[in-house]
């Protein structure tokens, strides 16, 4: 009692007596009232120009299905609080809901999830949807706009220049260092025979990365041998992304800034850059001596003049054959390591996880790999185009754990499907899982069946059933490089060591994404010596 006795009550409060507040309260007032008055106008005003705005997608949108959106922020409450596993599952949740498609808010952002092959290839080989959504800026906050999230008119140039670089005489002189690398990873698994805690993805992750910076830089890292945490950095970086990308409030710079993420990336995306931006000078530098010392006026016949034996790397054919910035060269450099890294190694997992679980299968592509090379011969071009079975175990795998999860187009031009029309201005996303593990397409879709990915079963089915490395003109610059690679180092490790998965059936695999999708308990891979 004594407690309250103690606050004091403005006396007008107390009684009830509003008319006796003095004129300056009152003044105040009205001037509140009237604040609020205006805010509310600009606020209505503001909706009323937004919706005006988006009327084209609301006509176009209102009758097609999809979950629950709530107002402004559309469906992304259905991923609050969710990491990298829960995002995976809740988007596979909701496209099991809506089998051909289905559209959804991402707060101000119109999304149409498409699974039918003709809608998928319709958009795909649109000229006019070759943009990358703007979601892919939280991609370029880190790597910039090289030829992965360019918009298009600086895509066209970039790739028809890269292209070359991707030819297969500079695919097959990279086998060699395909093979030494994986043969070093065969040396690091020696440590883990017969052990189950083996992290597979850590190992064959600083692999691949070797071989890219190797392949695209010209750079030996010896990642493998040594510890360094460059590939742990990359790993940090794509996880906030992936974050970021799926959590709206982190849309908004001055959010992101405040959480103490933010710091954590600046820290990993500045290592990641400065060692990149040092590797590219260098590269620049020795460009230079070469040209004023042999006088050539290519720059790879003088390195070649140079030293015959040393591997040019896609970074010399680039510069070699375009003016881009030493910003630019950084930036698609950065892109191999992102898009080449990791898509690779979780690809290997997924590939060793299926040969662990049908042990049938891993013997064919064994004794297919030993008739080819033998018990140790080195693994040469001529090899690679042989492994006929092993390329379908692969194919096989990607359909069933499709690495790059998810992608999304901007779309430029209202694109007609028949049912419903996908208007200019909204985007698409693609999630190769649900169109690569639909029954309609895949009969039995989580039977491992390698012979899916035979010649005259393949001609039945339409091309846009199985997208793992995308479709159209945009698609994945790194796809016969990824076969050559995947390939060389199942050579290696199975030529040595028999894998075994804890894993008893591919239901109880739960996948998680990191942009790239991965096996979220890991690959429960070990190996025995044969
Ligand atoms: C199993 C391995 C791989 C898979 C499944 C894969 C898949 C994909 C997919 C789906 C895309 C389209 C992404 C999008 O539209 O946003 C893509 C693009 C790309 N990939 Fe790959 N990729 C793999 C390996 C590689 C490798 C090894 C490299 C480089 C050495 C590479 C370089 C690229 C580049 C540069 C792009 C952008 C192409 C463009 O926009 O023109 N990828 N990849």
């Amino acid at each position: 009692m004594e407690v309250c006795q103690d606050i004091q009550i403005d006396p007008v409060l107390r009684d009830g007596n509003f008319t006796e507040l003095p004129m300056k309260q009152t003044a105040n007032l009205r001037a509140n009232q009237i604040l609020i008055v205006i805010l509310s106008g600009i606020i209505t005003l503001w909706y009323i120009l937004l919706l005006w705005k988006r009327s084209k997608l609301y006509f176009h949108s209102w009758n097609v299905p999809g979950p629950m959106n709530l107002p402004f922020i559309g469906i992304a409450y259905l991923f609050l609080g969710t990491n990298a596993t829960d995002i995976m599952g809740t988007l596979i949740k909701i496209q099991k809901q809506y089998p051909n498609y289905f559209k959804a808010w991402f707060g101000p952002k119109l999304l149409y999830f498409l699974s039918d092959p003709v809608h998928l290839e319709k958009v795909l080989t649109n000229p006019k949807s070759l943009n990358k959504d703007d979601l892919y800026d939280f991609i370029s906050e880190v790597i910039g706009t090289g030829i992965m999230t360019a918009k298009v008119k600086k895509w066209r140039k970039h790739r028809k220049v890269i292209m070359p670089a991707f030819n297969q005489k500079i695919l097959e002189s990279f086998v060699e260092i395909f093979a030494d690398q994986s043969e070093v990873f065969a040396d690091q698994l020696e440590k883990y025979v017969g052990r189950k805690d083996l992290d597979l993805f850590k190992l064959i992750s600083s692999c691949t990365l070797d071989i890219i910076c190797e392949t695209a830089m010209g750079v030996k890292m010896n990642l493998q041998t040594t510890d360094c945490d460059f590939g742990h950095n990359l790993d940090k970086i794509m996880e906030i992304v992936t974050y970021r990308i799926f959590h709206i409030w982190q849309h908004i710079r001055i959010m992101r800034m405040l959480f103490p993420m933010n710091w954590q990336f600046r820290n990993y995306e500045k290592k990641f850059r400065d060692f990149t931006t040092a590797v590219v000078k260098r590269k620049m530098e020795e460009y230079e001596a070469a040209k004023q010392n042999y006088r050539k006026s290519s720059l790879v016949a003088a390195i070649e003049e140079e030293n015959p034996k040393r591997k040019l790397a896609f970074l010399d054919l680039i510069l070699e054959n375009s003016n881009f910035t030493e910003k630019e060269l950084i930036e698609e450099v950065e892109i191999f390591l992102i898009a080449g890294t990791d898509t690779t190694a979780s690809a290997i997992c997924c590939i060793l996880t299926m040969l662990g679980m049908f042990q049938d299968i891993q013997q064919k592509v064994y004794e297919e790999i030993f008739e080819i090379m033998g018990p140790d011969r080195k693994v040469v071009p001529a090899d690679l185009p042989e492994m006929k079975y092993t390329e379908r175990v692969i194919k096989e795998s990607l359909r069933i754990f499709p690495v790059a999860a998810f992608f999304v187009r901007s779309v430029g031009e209202n694109i007609d499907m028949g049912e419903f029309v996908v208007p200019e201005g909204s985007s698409v996303f693609f999630g190769p899982v649900h169109i690569q593990r639909n029954p309609k397409y895949w009969p039995d879709p989580l039977k491992f069946d390698p012979d899916r990915f035979l010649p005259e079963n393949v001609a039945k089915r339409h091309p846009c059933t199985y997208i793992p490395f995308s479709f159209g003109p945009r698609n994945c610059i790194g796809v016969r490089y990824a076969m050559m690679n995947m390939k060389t180092i199942l050579a290696n490790t199975l030529r040595r060591y028999k894998v075994f998965t804890q894993y008893k059936s591919i239901k109880e695999i739960k996948l998680k994404s990191n942009v790239v999708l991965r096996m979220k308990d890991g690959s429960k891979v070990w190996v025995e010596s044969r």
